[in-house]
């Protein structure tokens, strides 16, 4: 997250790490979102068939251990990644996957499920969002040890999809964010974009997908997620067969 600051520990209970093996050792590589005690939602582009995974919930410092994490394993074959995914084409969108963890995570405090919003809601220009993740801090710079955190307004799709903003890069199936100096940015992928209803439920409204390869917090060039309301048939679908 470019420009953003540290979260209140365990503010977005429902924010996970998405980590890899690497040599006996894991590394984070994604966030993504505890939809059900057994269920993670993330990006699909996070997923590369040949590696193995682990995520880990009740995360703060990554630095250090804090009594609150849980690691839980996810097999190869719990792993589904949309259909429609093309990994050549992060522009098409569909870039949504589902991890069904080994074991249940245990809910508390620090771990909590992310609310899915009604399906097919699309948020008004300006809507106040907040975007979470370990990833970069600015464009090649390092991952933070805390979870980071940065106020990110949604830009509607007609104002996204203009010619010097997105322009045909970005899809009604999507949902952009900022576009001024905060941003995501490289290993925020697959994290939540936090927005608060009226009733003061937070929902998660997008699962982080792109930024302009000219730098994260590029003018006129929100962040670009999945917009999760346009998939609830299929994660319905997944998870109520699996
Ligand atoms: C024009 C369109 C097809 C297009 C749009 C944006 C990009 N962005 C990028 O490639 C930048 C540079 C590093 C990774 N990255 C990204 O945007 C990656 C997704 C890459 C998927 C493609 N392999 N996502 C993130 O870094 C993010 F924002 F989710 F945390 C690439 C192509």
């Amino acid at each position: 997250v470019v420009n953003g600051d540290d979260a209140v520990p365990y503010s977005w209970p429902w924010q996970i790490s998405l980590q890899y093996e690497r040599d006996g050792a894991f590394y984070h590589t994604c966030g993504g979102t505890l939809i059900t005690p057994i269920w993670v939602m993330t990006a699909a582009h996070c997923i590369s068939a040949s590696r193995t995974y682990e995520v880990v919930l009740g995360e703060y410092d990554m630095s250090k251990a804090e009594g609150s994490e849980q690691r839980i394993p996810v097999n190869p074959g719990d792993i589904f990644v949309h259909p429609g995914w093309n990994s050549g084409c992060v522009s098409c969108g569909d870039d949504i996957a589902l991890l069904k963890l080994s074991r249940s995570a245990e809910l508390s405090d620090t771990v909590q499920l992310g609310c899915l919003p009604p399906p097919d809601e699309v948020l008004p220009n300006g809507y106040p969002c907040y975007i979470s993740g370990w990833g970069r801090l600015y464009t090649g710079g390092p991952l933070p040890a805390k979870l980071q955190q940065a106020f990110l307004p949604v830009v509607d799709y007609a104002h996204c999809s203009q010619p010097d903003w997105w322009g045909s890069t970005v899809k009604t199936t999507m949902v952009c964010a900022g576009g001024d100096i905060k941003a995501g940015c490289n290993g925020d992928s697959g994290g939540p974009l936090n927005c608060q209803a009226p009733d003061g439920i937070w929902y998660v409204h997008g699962v982080t997908s792109f930024v302009s390869s000219r730098g994260c917090n590029t003018l006129q060039k929100p962040t670009v997620f999945t917009r999760v309301s346009a998939f609830e048939a299929w994660i319905k679908e997944i998870i109520t067969n699996n």
